[in-house]
């Protein structure tokens, strides 16, 4: 029986932590669960950063971005005496089980402290980039994208006045999903993402025959780019760069950055957070233990915290030969 809990944000921070933290504090609160919440990511555990979480603390945070519990990443619990450390610290504060809402990183961070913890563990997928296997979407990514999606629109007035090819660079770490969806969203031209392979300096050719077609048939255009981050070596710049020496004319890069990560949740991440939270919660409650949960086809699920990360998620096979087959070509 599960009678105090703890919960934690951990990692890249993204829109709809807080209504994940206000859904779980709710919820347990109906079960007569005591929370816990440790602040700045794993680092709480470690350092004995931690507050009482009641209902009055999480009202009217759910439209706001960030985490009222910060996130961080943290290099202790990399090693063996850090999860240690860390379950000593469930130990002590007497924690039935440990709630986490992050990416696969912290997943793998909750596996290590559970080798040394007697308590129940349960993930709640929290990430822009939509890179967990196991849920249809991330808690963040719906925001993420309209984020992007406000900028590259903005970034199209100017590219249109200017008649000028930009390179918008995505986040997404390893993962194309942001750029895949935002860059459709957007009318990109071009999509680059890691799941193509790392595009090297020698192979821009590809890059520039659909340029160089769209400028016969459209004559001076706007033209733009959308790339995942890690998709060329030296980055995005650097890509701008060699396209302006190839094509003799002048690129912009705009590096998008961090502003992916802030802004107020969109409805579909608040919703997809409170469900996920609530139903995390009352699985733990059933007994549920190293499982996150998340959503496929609209129904809540457990999947095992160690499978997570196991595979690459796949972005949309279909959504990408439609843009490099046609709205690329
Ligand atoms: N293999 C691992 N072993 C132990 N802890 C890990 C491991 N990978 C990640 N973590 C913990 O999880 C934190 C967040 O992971 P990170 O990959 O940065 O973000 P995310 O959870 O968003 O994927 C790390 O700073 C670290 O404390
Ligand atoms: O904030 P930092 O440490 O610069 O990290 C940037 C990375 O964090 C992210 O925004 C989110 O990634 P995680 O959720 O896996 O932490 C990535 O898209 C990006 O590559």
């Amino acid at each position: 029986m599960i009678k105090r809990m703890g919960i934690l944000t951990s990692g890249g921070d993204a829109p709809g932590m807080n209504a994940a933290i206000r859904a779980a504090v709710l919820t347990a609160a109906a079960h007569n669960i005591d929370v816990i919440g440790f602040r700045h990511g794993f680092n709480g555990l470690l350092e004995d950063d931690q507050q009482t979480l009641l209902p009055q603390h999480v009202q009217h945070i759910i439209q706001h971005g960030g985490t009222v519990l910060k996130s961080a990443r943290c290099k202790a619990l990399h090693t063996d005496a850090g999860a240690r450390q860390a379950a000593e610290a469930l130990h002590r504060l007497q924690l039935d089980a440990l709630l986490i809402i992050g990416g696969d990183g912290s997943f793998r961070g909750a596996l290590a402290i559970a080798q040394h913890y007697r308590g129940q563990i349960i993930g709640v997928p929290g990430t822009i980039d939509n890179d967990v296997d196991g849920t249809d979407f991330t808690i963040g990514f719906a925001t993420a994208i309209d984020t992007a999606l406000d900028a590259i629109d903005k970034i199209r007035d100017t590219a249109d006045a200017f008649e000028r090819i930009f390179l918008v660079e995505l986040m997404g770490r390893h993962s194309g999903y942001i750029a895949l969806s935002a860059g459709i969203a957007a009318g990109a031209e071009q999509i680059i993402c890691p799941e193509f392979g790392t595009l090297q300096a020698n192979e821009l050719k590809a890059l520039i025959k659909p340029i160089q077609h769209a400028q016969l048939l459209r004559g001076k255009s706007s033209y733009i780019i959308v790339v995942a981050e890690n998709s060329y070596p030296g980055g995005t710049t650097a890509l701008a760069e060699a396209l302006s020496t190839a094509l003799g004319i002048e690129c912009r890069a705009c590096i998008l950055g961090h502003i992916q990560r802030g802004g107020s949740p969109v409805g579909a991440d608040r919703i997809l957070a409170t469900k996920l939270a609530a139903y995390a919660v009352e699985q733990l409650v059933n007994g549920a233990h190293l499982m996150m949960a998340g959503e496929v086809n609209q129904q809540a699920a457990l999947y095992p915290l160690a499978q997570t990360g196991e595979r690459k998620k796949q972005i949309d096979p279909y959504l990408v030969r439609w843009q490099q087959q046609i709205a690329s070509d």
